[in-house]
C-alpha cells in the first residue's frame, strides 16, 4: 500500500491561533474551570494525546528528519495492525511528536488537499479514515446508517450520559428517538420562543445596567466577555427547555451551576484525551479531578432525580397527539421532561430519563454558546453585514415582542447563523465506528471502485472539511450568508447541487437542500433532534441583542485564539466592547 506523504498548507487557520493578550483577565467559566482542575493547558498540553488534539507530521523530506523513534514505531504499529485492509485509501500519517501544535481537524484539512476525500490517518497503534465528501458522508450518515455506532465518542460520553441519545447503541437509539423526536412539535417549539425571549431579555437588561454604570462615569461603552454570557444565557434557556428548571445563571453563581459547569468541562476534556484513563481502576477516587467530576455529577444526579421525581408524581397520562395539542400558552410546564414523563405507553425507568436529559443539557449548550459567539466574532469583522442584519431586525420587529413568526421573517439573521455554523461547525468532527464491513463510495476525485472499510474501523467525517471544501464552495473562507440565496448546479457525478426547492418551508439551508455538502446539524437517522430549537434561540438571542446594542472586539481578530474540544471555542473569552445603538428607540 502506498504511502502518500502530507504537507503543511493550512495557513489560513493558523493565523487564528495566536496567544490572547487578555489571557489572565478572563471570566470564561469553562477557563475558571480549566484553572480550578489545574489543567491550564487542557488544549495545548504536551501530555495530552487526545483526539482533538492529535497533531498529524507533515511527512515531507525535511520534516522526516524530525521524527522520533516513537514516531516510526507508532506508525509501524498501525500499518502492523491495519494494513492492507484499506485497500487503494491515500494514507497520511500521524506522528505522536507532532501531538502538540494546533487542532487536530486544521491537520485533517492539510491532509484533505494534500490526499483527497477519503483517506486512511495512521496514527500509533490506531488508524481511523477521514471523510471530507459529501457523498460519502451521505452513504454513512443515511444510506447506511445503521451499519455504524458512535464508536470512540460513545466510549468517552458513556459514563456522563449513559444511554442518552448521543451515544445510545442503535436498539436504544431506535426506541428512544421514537419517544423524543415527537418531543419538539410545532407548539412546543412556539413555547419556546417566549422562553428563548425572556432569557435573553435578563442578558440584555445585564448589559443595560452595565452599561449605565458606565455612563456615570462618563463612558458610553462596557467592555465584558460575551463567550461567557452566552454560555449563561444558553444554560438558562436549555434548563427551562428541557426540564423546567431555571438556572438564573446570567444574574447568579449556585453549586448546580458549578456542578454543570465542571461536568461539561470534564465531558470536553474526555473528548480531547485518547487514552480513558478515568476506567482505570480506583481513579475515581485517587485522581482529584475524576473525584471533583464525581462529586459534581452527584449534585447534578441529585437536581435531575429530584425533577423528574417531580414530574411523576404529577403525572397526566395521555396519547402523544394530545400531549402535541395541549394549551402550550398557558402551560406552566412546558418542558420536554413533561412531555416524555406524561406521554402514554413510554414508561421509563428514571436511569433513562436522566440520562436523557443530561444529554440533551450538554448537546444543547455548548453548541449554542459557540454558535453566537462566532457569530459576534464574523459580525464584528463585517460591520457592513452587522448593519444588514440591524436593519432587518428594525423592520421585522419594530416595538413588538418575537414571535415564532416574526424568526420565520428574520432571513438574514438566520442565514448568519447558518454560515457561523458553516465556518465553525459544532462539532467539527462526526465519529462513527463500521459495526460490519462496508463498501463507500470514493468520492469527488476518489478511486471510482470506492473503498473497502472492515468492520470495526473508526471514521471521522470532517464536518469542518466539508463546509470549507473549494470543490463545493465558492470562497469557501469568506463569511458570506448571502450564499445560501444562490443555487448551485453541480458539477460533481453523483452531487445533486444545492437547491433550496428540495426543502421548500426549510427554516434553514439543510443536507436535504445541500445534498450533503452543508451539515450543520448532521444528517440521516442521526441528525440532531434540537436543530429548529438551537437554530430559533440562536436567532432570537442575536435579535435581541443587535436590536438594542452595537458591538466590536476589544482586540485583534488574531488576538482571538480558537480551541477546540468537542466544540470549536475560544481559549479567552470573546472580548468585546458592547455599547447601545444611537439610533435605537
Ligand atoms: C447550534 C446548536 C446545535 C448544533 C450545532 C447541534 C449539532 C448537532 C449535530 C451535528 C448532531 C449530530 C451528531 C452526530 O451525527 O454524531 C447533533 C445531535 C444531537 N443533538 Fe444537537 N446541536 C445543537 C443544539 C441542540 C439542542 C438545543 C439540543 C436539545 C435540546 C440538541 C440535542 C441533540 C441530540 C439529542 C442529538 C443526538 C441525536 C441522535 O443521535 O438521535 N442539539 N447535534
Amino acid at each position: 500500500m502506498a504511502t502518500i506523504t502530507a504537507s503543511s498548507t493550512c495557513g489560513m487557520m493558523m493565523k487564528m491561533n495566536h496567544q490572547h493578550p487578555l489571557s489572565s483577565s478572563s471570566s470564561s467559566r469553562l477557563t475558571q474551570f480549566n484553572s480550578f482542575s489545574h489543567c491550564t493547558s487542557l488544549y495545548k498540553s504536551s501530555n495530552n494525546p487526545k483526539l482533538s488534539f492529535i497533531r498529524c507530521q507533515s511527512t515531507n523530506t525535511e520534516d522526516k528528519t524530525k521524527r522520533t523513534l516513537l514516531d516510526n514505531a507508532s506508525n509501524l504499529l498501525t500499518n502492523l495492525l491495519s494494513g492492507g485492509s484499506l485497500g487503494s485509501m491515500p494514507i497520511a500519517e500521524g506522528a505522536v511528536s507532532d501531538l502538540f501544535d494546533r487542532p487536530l481537524f486544521f491537520s485533517l484539512y492539510d491532509w484533505f488537499i494534500e490526499h483527497g476525500s477519503v483517506y486512511k490517518l495512521a496514527f500509533g497503534p490506531k488508524a481511523f479514515v477521514v471523510v471530507s465528501d459529501p457523498l460519502v458522508a451521505r452513504h454513512i450518515l443515511r444510506e447506511n446508517a445503521f451499519s455504524y455506532d458512535k464508536g470512540v465518542l460513545a466510549d468517552i460520553l458513556e459514563p456522563i450520559m449513559g444511554k442518552g441519545l448521543i451515544p445510545a447503541d442503535i436498539s436504544t437509539w431506535k426506541q428512544r428517538r421514537r419517544v423524543i423526536a415527537p418531543g419538539f412539535h410545532a407548539l412546543y417549539l412556539e413555547t419556546m420562543v417566549k422562553v428563548f425571549t425572556n432569557c435573553s431579555e435578563r442578558t440584555m437588561l445585564k448589559l443595560e445596567n452595565l452599561l449605565e454604570e458606565r455612563r456615570l462615569t462618563g463612558q458610553e461603552t462596557v467592555e465584558l466577555d460575551l463567550e461567557a454570557e452566552f454560555s449563561n444565557l444558553a444554560l438558562d434557556i436549555i434548563g427551562l427547555g428541557v426540564f423546567n428548571y431555571d438556572f438564573g445563571s446570567v444574574t447568579k453563581e449556585s453549586p448546580v451551576i458549578q456542578a454543570v459547569y465542571g461536568t461539561l468541562f470534564e465531558a470536553e476534556h474526555r473528548s480531547t484525551f485518547y487514552i480513558p484513563y478515568w476506567k482505570v481502576p480506583l481513579a475515581r477516587w485517587v485522581v482529584p479531578r475524576q473525584r471533583k467530576f464525581h462529586n459534581d455529577l452527584k449534585v447534578i444526579n441529585d437536581c435531575l432525580d429530584g425533577l423528574i421525581k417531580n414530574a411523576k408524581e404529577t403525572r397526566e397520562e395521555t396519547d402523544v397527539e394530545k400531549l402535541q395539542q395541549r394549551d402550550y400558552v398557558n402551560l406552566k410546564d412546558a418542558s420536554l421532561l413533561r412531555f416524555l414523563v406524561d406521554m402514554r405507553g413510554a414508561d421509563v425507568d428514571d436511569r433513562q430519563l436522566r440520562d436523557d436529559l443530561m444529554t440533551m443539557l450538554i448537546a444543547g449548550h455548548e453548541t449554542t454558546a459557540a454558535v453566537l459567539t462566532w457569530a459576534i466574532f464574523l459580525l464584528a469583522q463585517h460591520p457592513a453585514k452587522m448593519k444588514k442584519a440591524q436593519a432587518e431586525i428594525d423592520s421585522v420587529l419594530s416595538q413588538e415582542e418575537i414571535t415564532f413568526e416574526s424568526v420565520k421573517k428574520l432571513e438574514y439573521l438566520r442565514l448568519i447563523v447558518v454560515e457561523v455554523l458553516r465556518l465553525y461547525p459544532q462539532p467539527p468532527l462526526l465519529i462513527r465506528r463500521s459495526l460490519t464491513s462496508d463498501q463507500l463510495p470514493g468520492g469527488y476525485n476518489g478511486d471510482k471502485n470506492g473503498y473497502n472499510l472492515p468492520a470495526g474501523t473508526d471514521v471521522f467525517i470532517s464536518v469542518y472539511n466539508l463546509h470549507r471544501s473549494p470543490y463545493f464552495w465558492d470562497k469557501p473562507d469568506e463569511f458570506e450568508p448571502e450564499r445560501f440565496l444562490v443555487q448551485k448546479q453541480s458539477e460533481v457525478e453523483g452531487w445533486a447541487g444545492f437547491d433550496p426547492s428540495r426543502s421548500p418551508g426549510a427554516l434553514y439551508p439543510n443536507e436535504i437542500i445541500s445534498d450533503f455538502a452543508f451539515l450543520p446539524f448532521g444528517g440521516g437517522p442521526r441528525k440532531c433532534v434540537g436543530d429548529q430549537f438551537a437554530l430559533m434561540e440562536s436567532t432570537v438571542a442575536l435579535a435581541m441583542l443587535l436590536q438594542k446594542f452595537d458591538v466590536e472586539l476589544r482586540g485583534s481578530p488574531d488576538s482571538v485564539e480558537l480551541v477546540t474540544g468537542a466544540t470549536m471555542h475560544t481559549k479567552n473569552g470573546l472580548w468585546c466592547k458592547v455599547k447601545k445603538r444611537s439610533n435605537v428607540h
